[in-house]
C-alpha cells in the first residue's frame, strides 16, 4: 500500500530534523513542502504573521481547529509561556495519527492536546469535557465553510471573552468570503487584515485577525 503524503512529510521530518526541537521541524516541513511536495501547512512567511498575532495574545488557553499534519501545532506551542495549553481539533484519523507522532517529536506534548473529531461535536465540549472556561487565541484553518458557523458555535457556547483574539488563515485563497464579511459586519469583532501569500507559492492570500469585544 503506498504511503500518503502526510507519511512522506512526517517521514522526512523524523529522518531530518532533530528531535526535541519545535522550529528544526517546522523548518524541516518547510523545506519538503516547498522543495518536494506542496501541502497545506499555513507555512512560513504567515507563519510569521501566526507567531506575531500568538506572542502578542500571550495565550493560557488556545484553541486550533484544523490540525492537519501539526505544523501551527507546533508552531503555536513553541511559543506558550510554561502552563499554558494548546487544544487541537482534527476529525480525519489518519491525519491525527501523523500529527501526534509531528508533536511527539517536536517535543511539545506537554503543552498540546489534539482532540479528534469534527469540531462542531467538539467546540460544545470544552468547558465541561476539556476544562476550558475561556479561550484567549483561536487559529481557524480547517474546512473554510466552517469558520462562520464555528464563530458562532464558539460564541454561543460563551468560550470567547472580551480580548479573545481569532486568526482566519486563507481569507483570501481559497478563501472564506462569509467569515470575513460576518466578523467585519459584526459588532462585536474588531477586524485587521494581514495580506501575504499561499504558502510555498507566489499566489495572493491574507489571514484576518478578529478580536472580540464581548
Ligand atoms: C467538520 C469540521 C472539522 N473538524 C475537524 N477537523 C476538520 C474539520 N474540517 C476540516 N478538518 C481538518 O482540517 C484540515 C483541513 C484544512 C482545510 N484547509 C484547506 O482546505 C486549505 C487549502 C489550501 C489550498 C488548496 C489548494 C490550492 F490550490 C491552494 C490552497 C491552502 C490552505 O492553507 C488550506 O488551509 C484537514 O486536516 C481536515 O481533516
Ligand atoms: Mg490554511
Amino acid at each position: 500500500m503506498n504511503q500518503s503524503k502526510e507519511q512522506r512529510i512526517l517521514n522526512f521530518v523524523l529522518q531530518n530534523a532533530v528531535r526535541g526541537d519545535p522550529c528544526s521541524v517546522v523548518d524541516t516541513i518547510d523545506k519538503y513542502c516547498s522543495q518536494k511536495e506542496w501541502a497545506m501547512n499555513v507555512g512560513d512567511e504567515k507563519g510569521k504573521v501566526l507567531d506575531k498575532t500568538v506572542e502578542e495574545a500571550n495565550p493560557s488557553v488556545a484553541l486550533e481547529l484544523g490540525t492537519y499534519c501539526g505544523y501551527s501545532a507546533v508552531r503555536i506551542s513553541r511559543l506558550l509561556k510554561a502552563g499554558a495549553r494548546l487544544l487541537t481539533v482534527e476529525f480525519n484519523p489518519e491525519f491525527a495519527a501523523i500529527a501526534k507522532q509531528m508533536i511527539e517529536f517536536a517535543g511539545v506534548q506537554d503543552k498540546v492536546k489534539l482532540l479528534e473529531g469534527p469540531s462542531e461535536e467538539i467546540i460544545p465540549q470544552l468547558k465541561k469535557k476539556y476544562e476550558v472556561d475561556t479561550l484567549d487565541f483561536v487559529f481557524l484553518d480547517h474546512w473554510k465553510d466552517r469558520y462562520t458557523p464555528d464563530t458562532k458555535l464558539l460564541q454561543e457556547c460563551n468560550l470567547l471573552r472580551k480580548g479573545s483574539v481569532l486568526l482566519a488563515d486563507n481569507v483570501i485563497f481559497p478563501g472564506a468570503p462569509d467569515f470575513l464579511n460576518y466578523v467585519r459586519k459584526s459588532p462585536h469583532f474588531q477586524c485587521t487584515n494581514y495580506p501575504s501569500h499561499l504558502e510555498y507559492m507566489q499566489v495572493e492570500d491574507a489571514m484576518e485577525k478578529a478580536v472580540f469585544l464581548g
